[in-house]
């Protein structure tokens, strides 16, 4: 019996592309629109699982959804229910936590997050591989089946990084990942994982950029319910769930000091506590990190604690971004071709000559993610099956303007460089930037936050 998920949303969009998300992944799923039919609806369909939309239309403050999710699970304290904020206020998400929430997505979502999300609560174990291997499998990576055929390229720079993850795989040895945006570095610790004896162990993902100050240790060490006020259920760690496993800590270096010494002291004394326990638990995971800053530098500035740094960095694998690895840009975008051409339905999709010395002579700021969506946006527009520079133009212009030029920049990383900019002018001052950039104070934050700018 595949679990069943039950999603409560008055927004048709968002329930729909939910719903095929989940079915694709293998989960029942049903949906209801409005917070009167929630109970009901559990109280019918015992799913495994709630997708909780905090924002109902009328009311963006999020007081419905929070009223809701307090009956929900008044009436079903042990029923998962994560939370789905639109207008992804932190507080928002910290309350829900504290009311019992197992989780938060903000919206939009990312799919694969998501996925991992409801996998960690339903399964206790991230399914989501085998689904986005399946569909990854449209393009043909290589005849080997290693969990390192899927990362392509062939530059010098990737092979040899690539061969040093393969050696350091099987060992216990912590890694640090490092490299700018979008070059692989999640994709790198994955495939880790899956080639070391804790492949069939859980390999959990932790954004600790996106991890609020106030619940980082609820997130990582667990809670025990009454641990602060509304803790109402206990609540398993990162580290709880990622036993026997590896424990992915993406953007350590977005973690403030304080949190840096309560990491340490666990992968010292290779012990924890939840929240409101005094009972030790052993753990036994192995640490895989990422970041896209310098730690180096963060440690002579003493942003970064040296002792820290050293535990997590046995072994140091830098991926280089896509700019210094143009032999790899032809392979990338013919690999995510050949999985867009079967999605779409388009088998005779091909790069013409001079598309492809285009893309050779890009700079890709955003690195792989932002070929990937080039491809994947040009595969649905190129109106012949031989796709021309201007194609990959047009692609270009739905994510960003006609105005700038292909392989630049995408709205999101955009809208970054603009707020890191209009803060540095004002020294920080949210109010002064705010209305440089014609926002309202709330609006900046919810940027801020959104992007993990710090
Ligand atoms: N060598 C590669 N071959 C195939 N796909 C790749 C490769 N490198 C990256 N990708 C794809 O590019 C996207 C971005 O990669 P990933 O998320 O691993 O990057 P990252 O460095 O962790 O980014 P961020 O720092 O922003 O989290 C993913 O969809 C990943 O599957």
């Amino acid at each position: 019996m595949p679990h069943k998920i039950l999603i409560i949303d008055d927004d048709t969009m968002v329930s729909t592309s939910l719903e095929l998300l989940l079915k694709r992944a293998g989960y029942g799923v049903k949906s209801v629109s409005r917070p009167a039919e929630a109970l009901p609806a559990i109280a019918e369909q015992r799913p495994s699982l709630v997708l909780l939309d905090m924002n109902f239309t009328i009311d963006t403050s999020g007081k419905d959804g929070m009223a809701l999710l307090k009956r929900i699970l008044g009436k079903h304290p042990n029923l998962p229910v994560i939370q789905m904020t639109g207008w992804a206020t932190v507080q928002l998400a910290v309350e829900g936590m504290k009311a019992g929430a197992r989780d938060f997505i903000a919206k939009p979502w990312d799919n694969r997050e998501l996925l991992n999300a409801v996998a960690i609560q339903v399964d206790k174990f991230p399914v989501w591989h085998d689904f986005l291997g399946a569909d990854a499998g449209a393009g043909k990576v290589s005849d080997s089946n290693t969990p390192f055929a899927g990362i392509i390229g062939e530059s010098a720079a990737l092979t040899s990084v690539l061969e040093q993850a393969k050696r350091v795989a099987p060992t216990h040895a912590s890694v640090l990942i490092t490299g700018e945006s979008g070059t692989g570095k999640e994709l790198v610790a994955e495939a880790i994982h899956l080639a070391s004896q804790r492949a069939g162990k859980p390999f959990v993902a932790v954004n600790l950029g996106g991890v609020p100050k106030g619940l980082f240790e609820s997130e990582l060490f667990g809670h025990k319910a009454g641990a602060f006020t509304d803790a109402r259920t206990d609540r398993q760690g990162r580290f709880e769930l990622a036993e026997g496993g590896t424990l992915f800590l993406d953007e350590i270096g977005d973690l403030d000091l304080a949190a840096q010494v309560k990491l340490l002291r666990v992968l010292q004394e290779r012990q924890y506590e939840r929240l409101g326990e005094s009972k030790a638990r052993k753990t036994d995971v192995r640490i895989l990190s990422a970041t896209s800053r310098d730690l180096q530098s963060m440690v002579a500035a003493g942003t970064f604690r040296e002792d820290l740094l050293y535990r997590i960095n046995l072994i140091h694998l830098h991926l280089p971004p896509l700019r210094e690895r143009p032999d790899d840009i032809l392979p990338l975008a013919e690999h995510f071709l050949a999985g867009a051409k079967k999605r779409y339905e388009r088998p005779q999709l091909e790069l013409g000559r001079e598309a492809k010395s285009w893309l050779r002579r890009q700079a890709f700021p955003g690195n792989i993610r932002q070929l990937q969506n080039l491809v994947e946006r040009t595969a649905i527009l190129a109106p012949a099956t031989v796709v021309q520079v201007e194609d990959i133009d047009k692609g270009q212009s739905m994510a960003s303007d006609k105005a700038f030029a292909p392989g630049g920049m995408t709205l999101e990383e955009m809208e970054i460089k603009m707020i890191k900019a209009a803060l540095g002018r004002h020294g920080g001052e949210i109010a002064a930037t705010a209305r440089e950039l014609g926002l309202t104070r709330a609006a900046l934050y919810r940027r801020i936050e959104k992007h993990g700018i710090g």
